[in-house]
C-alpha cells in the first residue's frame, strides 16, 4: 500500500473503526492500523469480521474483533467496554457502520424508515456517547470522524438516508462545539459512489447512471477515501473541528442519476421496487 503519511504517525493511539470489516471501514483500519494504531473493529456478522482481523494481523497490525450490532446500547457498551479492557485507552472513533436500501420514498414502510434511521443516526450516536463517556472525556483527547452521505441537497431515492446523515451532519457541528473543551475533535467524511462490498449489492445500471454523472466520470475507491478519514483522524488536521468534506468527483456540485419525471406517472431509475 502506498502511503501519504509517515511511519509511526498514530504510534500509541487506539482506533476504533465501525463497519471495520469490509469496503471504507477496512480500508480505513488498515490505512491506521499499518500507520501504528491499534485497532477496534465491529460489525453485525462475525465471519467477515474475523477475517478481517486475520488480514490485519498479517499485516503485523494489533486489532481487537468482536460483534457488534451499533443498533444495540447493551452491545455498544460491551464493545466499548471490550476495546478498553483489550488496549487501556481509545483515542479515535471511526463512525463508518452503516447503510441503507435504494427505494422511492413512497414504496418506503414506516418500519424499512426507521430502521435506517435507527442504523446511521441512532447507532452513531450510541456508540459516540459510550466513546466519549468511557475513554475521550477522561483522557481529555479524542478525534472522531463521521461517515455520512452527500447532505448539501436533496437524496432522492434515498429518502430515510438522507435524513439521518442530515442528522448527523449536524449532530458532528453541535459535539464539535460542546466537546472541544475535553480535547474532542469531530468531522465528517461524505462519500459520493465508492466501489465496495456496499455498493456490489446495489443494480450495476445504478452504479453506471451514478458513474455517468459525476463530473470526473468514474467510482471512488475505498482507499483513497481512507485517507481523506486518516488524516481528519491525525494530529496534521488538530485545527480542524466541525467539518464536513465531501470525497466525491464532484458529484454532489451537479448531475444526479435521478431524473425529475415529467409526468404524473413516474419512471423510476433501475430501483429495486417491494413485490
Ligand atoms: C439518487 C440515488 C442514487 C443512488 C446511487 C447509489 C448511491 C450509493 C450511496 C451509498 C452507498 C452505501 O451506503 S454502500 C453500503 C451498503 N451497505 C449496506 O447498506 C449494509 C447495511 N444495510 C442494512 O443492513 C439494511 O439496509 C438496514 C435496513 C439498514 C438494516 O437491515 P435489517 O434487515 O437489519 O433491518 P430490520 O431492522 O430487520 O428492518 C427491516 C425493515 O427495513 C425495510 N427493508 C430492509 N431492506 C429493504 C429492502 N432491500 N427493500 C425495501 N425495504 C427494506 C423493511 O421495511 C424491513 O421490514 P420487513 O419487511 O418487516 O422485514
Ligand atoms: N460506498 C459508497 O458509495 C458509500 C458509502 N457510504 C457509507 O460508508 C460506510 C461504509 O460503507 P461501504 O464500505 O461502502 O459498505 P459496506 O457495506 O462494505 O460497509 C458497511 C459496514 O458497516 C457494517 N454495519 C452496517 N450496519 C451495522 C450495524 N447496525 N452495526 C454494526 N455494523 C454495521 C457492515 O457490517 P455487517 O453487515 O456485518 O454489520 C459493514 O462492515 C457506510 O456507512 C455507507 O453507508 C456513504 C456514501 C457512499
Amino acid at each position: 500500500m502506498q502511503h501519504i503519511f509517515r511511519a509511526g504517525l498514530f504510534d500509541g493511539e487506539v482506533a476504533i473503526v465501525t463497519g471495520g470489516g469490509t469496503g471504507i471501514g477496512f480500508a480505513v483500519a488498515r490505512e491506521l492500523g499499518t500507520l501504528g494504531a491499534k485497532i477496534a473493529i465491529c460489525g453485525r456478522r462475525p465471519e467477515p469480521l474475523a477475517e478481517a482481523a486475520d488480514r490485519l494481523r498479517a499485516d503485523g497490525i494489533d486489532v481487537h474483533h468482536a460483534a457488534c450490532d451499533i443498533r444495540k446500547t447493551e452491545e455498544v457498551e460491551a464493545f466499548v467496554d471490550g476495546v478498553v479492557a483489550r488496549f487501556g485507552r481509545a483515542s479515535i472513533l471511526i463512525n463508518n457502520a452503516g447503510g441503507q436500501f435504494p427505494t422511492p420514498a413512497e414504496h418506503l414502510a414506516p418500519k424499512g424508515f426507521e430502521a435506517v434511521v435507527r442504523n446511521n443516526l441512532l447507532g452513531t450516536w450510541s456508540m459516540t456517547h459510550a466513546v466519549a463517556r468511557r475513554a475521550f472525556i477522561p483522557s481529555k483527547r479524542g478525534r472522531i470522524v463521521n461517515v455520512i452521505a452527500n447532505v448539501a441537497r436533496g437524496f432522492p431515492g434515498m429518502a430515510h438516508t438522507g435524513a439521518a446523515r442530515a442528522g448527523v451532519e449536524n449532530l458532528t457541528k453541535t459535539l464539535a462545539v460542546e466537546w472541544a473543551v475535553h480535547g474532542i475533535r469531530v468531522n465528517a467524511v461524505a462519500p459520493g459512489v465508492i466501489k465496495t462490498s456496499g455498493t456490489a449489492q446495489y443494480p450495476p445500471e445504478l452504479l453506471e447512471m451514478s458513474r455517468a454523472s459525476t463530473p470526473l466520470k468514474r467510482l471512488g475507491s475505498a482507499e483513497e477515501t481512507s485517507h481523506l478519514i486518516v488524516y481528519l483522524a491525525s494530529t496534521q488536521a488538530d485545527f480542524v473541528t466541525g467539518q464536513t468534506f465531501y470525497i466525491d468527483g464532484g458529484a454532489s456540485l451537479w448531475g444526479s442519476p435521478w431524473q425529475i419525471p415529467d409526468d404524473e406517472v413516474p419512471q423510476y431509475p433501475p430501483y429495486p421496487l417491494p413485490e
